[in-house]
């Protein structure tokens, strides 16, 4: 059956309407923030909106979006636009994928299932974060033959043989390209956690940890340590888990070296924020980058990670694929990314307010709304597709320096 073109999500929701029917959740993404709110604890709100200090490095994410507008051309007779776009050499239907989020069962029962089922349904790739509270496998299994990828959290050297064996896993259960998140080595200064006293990883239930617990290494290891499984001592397993792939401190550039030995796939570098860095991870041999700030969930009183994507893509567009995030709350926040030099950006809080408000369907809604607003935004743009040859700089002006 041939994919519907996104925009037709409208025809459906004023169809529904004439019969009376209203949507529940909004369209108005920065409503979802606050639907959100009204059905989350507060200890489950604050860790997804949660931000590093003051905000401000979130702030600026925003504030980045907003020095950039797109110019529209017109009498540009064209079909709808297309929204392909092509990395590692593979055509993707779209141009956004699902951010790697951790723990996603305390913002729905359904969680990693949930949020990976309907990424399939809607051709929109899903990152699996290695900080999952659901299995390597049985999120394979819900995405079904949808396109994976799996984010890793990166154990210190002395932990090499767990890392290993996550990447086999992951390799084993179908996931295609490799994600290594280089900013949170240990989590950020947040004060909304910090109020609440509240660490995802540190939960009497113990979500999030389930990679660690289904981990053969992991697991073998914990019971020549302590001489018991995992299960006769959850806590203890939970923590030394968190502290296994939140080991405190960085690896260095060299340690890559591992990865590309145990990775035959494409190598992605999550958290670049500098052209020099870009520079390096073309050295060392990766296939790819996420430039982002993590949400601003890291590291205060940073750049926007919008206001860096121009220079780094300068730099290294051509050596390797460029992927974006922090901040993307809209099409034409997409459209700007992309023109920018990114050949694909990561959804993150929008579809976890939409996983809190209504499971699978809300994290549906929230890809089919943005894809739509996309779609909108460029053909009323004239912008005939989100390929780098009609959708590039000469759509923007800045409006600040
Ligand atoms: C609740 C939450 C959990 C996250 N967990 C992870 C994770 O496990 N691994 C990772 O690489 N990034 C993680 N991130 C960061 C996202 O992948 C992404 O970089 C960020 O959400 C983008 O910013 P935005 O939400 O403002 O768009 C998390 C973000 C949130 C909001
Ligand atoms: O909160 C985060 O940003 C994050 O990356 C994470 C994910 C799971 C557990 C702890 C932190």
């Amino acid at each position: 059956m041939a994919t519907l073109s996104p925009h037709t999500y409208e025809n459906e929701i004023y169809a529904d309407g004439l019969k009376g029917i209203k949507p529940t959740i909004s369209f108005n993404p920065l409503e979802w923030e606050s639907q959100a709110k009204e059905v989350l604890s507060a200890d489950s709100f604050g860790y997804v909106w949660g931000s590093a200090g003051l905000r401000e490095t979130d702030d600026n994410n925003r504030a980045a979006f907003r020095k950039w507008a797109i110019v529209p051309s017109r009498l540009v007779k064209s079909d709808f636009p297309s929204l392909k776009t092509t990395l590692f050499g593979e055509e993707y239907d779209y141009p956004i994928a699902i951010a790697p989020v951790g723990v996603q069962q305390i913002f729905h029962p359904d969680g990693e299932i949930a949020a990976a089922t309907a990424a399939c349904k809607q051709n929109v790739t899903y990152i699996l974060s290695s900080a999952s509270s659901t299995s390597i496998e049985n999120v394979a299994s819900a995405n079904d033959n949808g396109s994976r990828w799996f984010q890793l959290y990166w154990p210190s050297n002395e932990h090499d043989d767990i890392t290993v064996s996550l990447l086999q896993r992951a390799k084993a259960s179908g996931y295609k390209v490799l994600v290594v998140t280089l900013d949170t080595y240990i989590l950020g200064w947040r004060p909304s956690d910090l109020c609440n006293a509240f660490n995802p990883f540190l939960r009497p239930d113990n979500i999030g940890v389930d990679l660690g617990f289904t981990d053969p290494v992991f697991r073998r290891q914990f019971r020549e340590r302590h001489q018991k499984d995992v299960e006769e001592d959850l806590g203890t397993a939970a923590a030394e888990w968190a502290r296994t792939i939140f080991p405190g401190t960085s690896h260095s550039w060299e340690d890559l070296q591992l990865l590309r030995k145990h990775w035959d796939g494409p190598i992605v570098l999550k958290g670049i924020q500098t052209a020099q860095d870009a520079q390096r991870a073309v050295d060392a041999g990766m296939q790819g980058i996420v430039v982002s700030n993590h949400g601003g969930r890291q590291q205060d009183g940073g750049i926007g990670s919008l206001d860096m994507l121009p220079e780094i893509a300068e730099a290294t567009k051509d050596k390797l694929e460029i992927i974006f995030d922090s901040g993307i709350r809209s099409g034409a926040d997409i459209a700007k990314a992309l023109a920018l030099g990114a050949k694909m950006v990561l959804i993150g809080r929008p579809y976890v307010y939409g996983l809190a408000i209504g499971g699978e369907d809300g994290v549906s809604h929230v890809l089919r709304s943005l894809l739509g607003d996309l779609e909108l935004t460029l053909h009323l743009a004239g912008i005939p597709s989100a390929s780098p040859e009609t959708l590039n700089k000469n759509v923007l002006r800045r409006l600040t320096q």
